[in-house]
């Protein structure tokens, strides 16, 4: 679905991200962890064309991203408040999305029910901009946007960042309905261990810009990204 090919991207003439070859195939659940600074946000900048590589491509169904659009019509990302429409209010911002994916009344009414204890009492009907709810609503609010576009492929940075632990909890439960009854490929980072492992089939390791652990999730996977990401205490566990 998703390919990387000896993807390359430097800030003045400093490697921020090498990945040679990374395959994320249809249908997966991906997880990206990585420490500050290892790249994850570029890599789904470079997925999402939205910086050029400096060498290298990303393919989407084959096609490469930087030279045709067709992926947009799959896709639905949210990375930070620059994806926001900050001068409309909630359901204004929704019904807009709605309206050019062709998303009918019926199916907008149908996610706003399955997400009405994401939303909680604080999203809609507040007669307030997007631009004035608080960092955790307004990342409600871009998660929901890309989730009603229905698209294939989806793919969210630390969406759990900044989310109260219900509504970190309810992301969860969200996101692995809809995976698991949609076949939806899923590119998820997070600096939260227990929440990528149990959201993510496959969890990748980011470390200055490449990957240094390719893993499916199995009973273990947390403990060993937990000694991965604090290698003294798993030796202290183990002696
Ligand atoms: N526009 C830019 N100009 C210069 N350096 C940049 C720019 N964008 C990113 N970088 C650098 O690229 C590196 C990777 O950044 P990136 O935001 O991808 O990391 P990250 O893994 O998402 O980090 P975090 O977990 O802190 O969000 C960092 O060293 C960052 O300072």
């Amino acid at each position: 679905m998703i390919h990387i090919d000896n993807l390359g991207k430097a800030y003045n003439a400093v490697k921020v991200l090498d990945i040679e070859q990374l395959e994320i195939p249809q249908g997966q659940s991906f997880g990206l962890v990585g420490n500050n600074g290892a790249g994850k946000t570029t890599l789904f900048r470079l997925i999402l064309d939205l910086i050029q590589a400096n060498s290298g491509q990303v393919l989407s169904k084959n096609i490469a991203v930087h030279a045709d659009s067709q992926w947009k019509n799959y896709t639905g990302s949210f990375l930070d408040e620059g994806f926001l429409i900050d001068f409309l209010k909630p359901e204004e911002y929704f019904k807009f999305i709605a309206d050019i994916n062709g998303v009918t009344k019926e199916e907008l009414q149908a996610f706003y029910n399955d997400f009405a204890d994401f939303f909680g009492d604080e999203i809609l009907n507040k007669n307030k901009y997007v631009r004035d709810f608080s960092k955790g609503n307004q990342k409600k609010i871009g998660i929901f946007g890309a989730i009603i576009s229905q698209p294939e492929v989806l793919i969210l940075d630390e969406p759990f960042a900044n989310l109260d632990p219900s509504s970190q909890i309810r992301l969860k439960m969200l996101l692995k309905d809809l995976h698991q009854k949609k076949n939806l490929t899923m590119l998820i980072s997070s600096h939260d261990l227990n929440h990528i492992a149990e959201v993510s089939e496959r969890i990748v390791i980011l470390e200055k810009g490449q990957v240094v652990k390719d893993l499916f999730t199995s009973n273990d996977t947390l403990e060993e990204l937990e000694g991965y990401f604090n290698p003294e205490a798993a030796v202290k566990a183990e002696s």
